[in-house]
């Protein structure tokens, strides 16, 4: 609460439209305008001694109405030395028309920021500022001019002097209307007492504070309206101040009071009106007992209406209508009412008729829109032209279901909301992941008991057109049981779908479909569709732009490199959007808040305290007045945007995931090998760990794994066992392992389920490593499945698992040789860092698995040499030994 206080002869002037500050309240204003942003910047944010500020209420012209003396004003910013003299009267200095005048009032008070911050707002870059302004004492306006774009005023403080308040104490009038104010603020005090449960130390205040100032602290505290305020600020007589004081805390007890009287009486009401519901309920169900359903009747009424608009064709308003004069007939209480009800409802919901209007198909926008929305994928932009072009030339034409298949990130879902949007149409996903029952997708028979819409169905209706882009997200995704086969619902429908993979389709289904195939990125092609596609589209989600965030494409690369080991970018963008959210974060922290010396805890009075509390604290945006906004519109911009280094990436998304060591950790004991296999994520790099303890020669799988997998690995220690002479040579202490001895192979690749065949090449070497006790190369994966007779056969997804290789940062690949042709498929930039190694048989990938070669192999070599040592030994004449 404001002592006394020495004003300057000068104040800068924060114009208050239509809203007053008076001595002791506490306001909070955000000040966006241009004059009032510069005011603050210069007379408060910049200066050491943060000082004072004068608030003048204006009025716009319009507003005007008879009031207290005011100075008019023209707004014109580029007069920036103009001066305007106070007159004694009404003044009004319209200089300029009508509309750009405002008025000033003669009038103020000087206030002092308890507290002050800065924020920028995004993306503009506007720089605004938030301040807590407490009221002081009033002034009068002696000349009002400019600085830079704001205004000043030579004021004379209309603050008492020592003596002069001395003289008012002893005035009887001012003794009696001081007790009548105290009584009535008492009584106000006392009612928001028992209300708010407050006030113990708003009672302490009318002790200590000096009545002339508890008149506008407490008139400061609640609303009332601008004439009354400006009539309360121009009250310098403290004998005028107390009456209308007295006058308007009164009135607000009142109005305190009448608002109880009016709560209690809508209470009362209230229970009124349960009782009201009771009874209608009650009336409702003795309707029921009678069969008396006339709400029924209006209801089916009304649904029938809904059928007739609904726009069925002839064929199934048929249908839909003999359904309806049967739920005619039926009570409501009768089994199947509700169904059926529920089942026309659904009828009369579909857009039947409602399409979205297809566009004139433009071929050239299409491939523009796929090209600007996708990079790369040339072939697989090329076959959706090719599908759009059959579709203009034939518009009715059952084309075939386009299916996406690939793994996660690739963008399959993006293309089919291309396609979508290429047409003109409304673009709907449905999600078939875990469906297990025909009936999800085709919908419960209606005599079923809880029968509910299919997923189409459910789709048609939340797109609310009868010819959307449909997509079937995850069609490998659907299981089936003995609740039929869901694929067979789709086999009715066309649509674009979805799969990760293409082993789990139905053949019946895949058969309808034609798969376009999408391989994963390299790291080249994510590096690009980062930089062209995800920065951007992250950038503008999280309302940031390149002038505040930058990622260099350094990072980016890092981000691929040591944060993400995924054939798409599903979790680059994550990774991006994290750097995107820390970065908004950071632009929301350069608003800097100084929190003056002076707490406003000691300062403010608990009545306004009370206020600010409550949340109903007044902000209000500072009006722009005689400013040109261009003229500092440029003038706080970011100073420089915020470039993510690598300190950054490590604070925003930790310590990197992946370091390139993994291989050659996991390889550091014998029986590991590595092997590159395909899984529902792509090409993956999967470990292979074999072990061998006391047993009776079983072979003891774990990991995620399917039946041909198993077979494989008994294929392998078949094959193994075959060799066992070869590996009892090569072993140096554990020759015996194969006899006697458990098998247990384990794929430590945590949830990834595996099957398929590509794995045996890299069972064998897991079990040579094993037996031989000789580690294979860490830089070294392969892939490839044998017959037991050790011939290698090739594989599928050779280009996936090649990517694979790469991101694992393996540096040797051995596969198959007739899968060479394969290879025209690989990016040229990936093959150019790889050494691809081509085998035949078992024993060219043991050749190429282990350091020194085939570990019997070498095991020969070494024999070979003893062999020789002895012939030396007989040459030199011992043969008497
Ligand atoms: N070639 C590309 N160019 C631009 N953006 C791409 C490209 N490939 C993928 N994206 C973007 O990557 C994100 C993931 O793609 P999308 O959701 O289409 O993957 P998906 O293949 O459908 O994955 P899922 O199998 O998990 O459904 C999207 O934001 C998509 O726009």
């Amino acid at each position: 609460m404001a002592e006394s206080v020495e004003l300057p002869s000068r104040l800068a002037i924060l114009p208050f439209r239509n809203k007053v500050l008076l001595p002791g309240a506490i306001i909070r204003i955000r000040c966006t305008s241009p004059t009032s942003v510069k005011l603050v910047e210069q007379e408060l944010w910049q200066r050491e001694e943060k000082g004072l500020i004068g608030i003048l209420p204006v009025r716009d012209a319009a507003e005007i109405k008879p009031m207290g003396p005011t100075i008019s004003e023209a707004t014109d910013s580029a007069n920036q030395s103009s001066k305007v003299q106070v007159g004694s009267d009404s003044h009004k200095l319209d200089t300029k028309k009508q509309n750009d005048v405002v008025h000033w009032h003669n009038m103020g008070v000087a206030a002092r920021p308890l507290h002050l911050s800065r924020g920028v707002e995004k993306p503009s870059g506007r720089v605004t500022y938030t301040v807590v302004l407490e009221g002081l004492c009033r002034f009068s306006v002696q000349e009002l001019s400019t600085r830079g774009i704001y205004h000043t005023a030579r004021i004379t403080s209309l603050e008492m002097t020592k003596t002069e308040l001395e003289q008012v104490e002893q005035d009887p009038d001012f003794i009696m209307l001081s007790r009548q104010f105290k009584a009535t603020a008492m009584e106000l005090i006392s009612v928001l007492e028992l209300k708010q449960k407050t006030g113990g130390r708003t009672k302490v205040l009318l002790d200590n504070v000096p009545v002339h100032k508890l008149a506008d602290i407490f008139v400061a505290s609640f609303e009332i309206s601008f004439e009354e305020q400006l009539s309360m600020l121009d009250s310098v007589d403290p004998k005028v101040r107390l009456s209308k004081a007295t006058e308007l805390v009164d009135r607000h007890l009142q109005s305190i009071r009448v608002a109880e009287k009016i709560t209690q009486k809508v209470e009362g009401q209230l229970s009124k009106s349960q009782k009201e519901f009771l009874l209608r309920q009650q009336m409702r169900a003795i309707k029921e007992e009678l069969g008396d359903n006339d709400d029924d009747e209006d209801d089916l009424a009304a649904l029938e209406r809904k059928m007739q608009s609904a726009g069925m064709p002839q064929s199934v308003w048929k249908h839909a209508h003999r359904e309806l004069r049967r739920l005619k007939k039926m009570q409501p209480q009768q089994p199947g009412y509700n169904s059926s009800r529920v089942y026309l409802e659904l009828l009369a919901d579909l857009p039947w008729q409602k399409a979205s209007e297809e566009i004139e198909l433009d071929l050239r926008a299409a491939q523009k829109r796929l090209d600007s929305d996708h990079y790369g994928l040339v072939k697989v932009k090329q076959r959706i032209i090719e599908y759009l072009a059959v579709r203009k030339l034939k518009p009715d034409a059952r084309g075939p279901v386009l299916c996406f298949v690939g793994p996660p990130g690739v963008g399959k879902t993006s293309l089919a909301s291309s396609i979508a949007a290429a047409l003109g149409r409304k673009f709907v996903r449905i999600s078939l992941g875990g469906v297990k029952d025909e009936a999800d997708i085709r919908g419960h028979r209606r005599t079923y008991v809880g029968s509910m819409p299919g997923r189409l169905i459910d789709g048609l209706k939340r797109v609310a057109v009868c010819n959307p882009v449909m997509l079937l997200d995850e069609v490998d995704k659907t299981g089936s049981d003995i609740r039929g086969d869901p694929a067979s619902a789709l086999l009715e429908v066309v649509f674009v779908a979805t799969a990760n993979r293409l082993q789990p389709i139905p053949p019946p289904l895949l058969d309808r479909m034609e798969v376009i195939e999408l391989p994963g990125y390299t790291p080249e092609e994510k590096l690009h569709i980062a930089v062209q596609h995800l920065i951007p589209r992250v950038l503008d989600q999280h309302g940031l732009s390149s002038e505040f965030l930058q990622i260099p494409e350094e990072m980016v690369k890092l981000v691929i490199q040591r944060y993400t080991r995924e054939a798409g970018v599903r979790n680059l963008e994550r990774n991006l959007a994290a750097l995107a959210r820390a970065a908004a974060v950071r632009v929301l922290e350069q608003e800097q808040v100084v929190p003056l010396n002076k707490g406003m805890q000691g300062l403010t009075t608990p009545l306004v305290e009370n206020r600010l509390a409550e949340g109903t604290e007044i902000e209000m945006e500072v009006i722009p007045i005689g400013v040109n906004s261009s003229d500092i519109s440029n003038t706080f911009r970011i100073a420089s945007p915020l470039v993510v280094d690598e300190a950054m990436l490590e604070k925003v998304l930790g310590p990197p995931r992946f370091d390139g060591r993994e291989a050659a950790e996991r390889v550091a004991t014998p029986g590991v090998s590595v092997g590159l296999v395909w899984t529902a994520f792509g090409g993956e790099v999967q470990f292979v760990e074999a072990t061998a303890m006391v047993g009776k020669g079983e072979l003891h799988l774990t990991g995620q794994l399917g039946d041909v997998i198993k077979e494989s690995a008994q294929i392998a220690l078949t094959w193994v066992r075959a060799r066992a002479t070869d590996l009892r040579l090569a072993a140096t202490e554990g020759f015996n392992l194969l006899e006697g001895r458990d098998v247990h192979i384990h794929f430590p690749a945590g949830a990834v389920p595996k099957d398929g065949p590509s794995a045996g090449v890299t069972l064998v070497t897991a079990l040579v490593s094993l037996f031989s006790q000789q580690r294979v190369r860490s830089d070294t994966a392969m892939t490839g499945e044998m017959t037991l007779r050790g011939l290698v056969l090739p594989v599928g997804g050779v280009k996936d698992k090649i990517l694979a290789a790469h991101r694992y940062g393996i540096k040797r690949v051995i596969l198959p040789e007739r899968n060479l042709k394969d290879l025209v498929e690989v990016p040229s930039s990936v093959l150019a860092n790889l050494e691809i190694l081509l085998a035949k048989r078992m024993e060219d990938v043991l050749e190429h698995a282990f350091d020194g070669g085939c570990p019997w192999r070498q095991h020969s070599k070494q024999s070979f040499e003893i062999i020789l040592f002895f012939a030396t030994y007989d040459y030199n004449g011992v043969k008497s030994c």
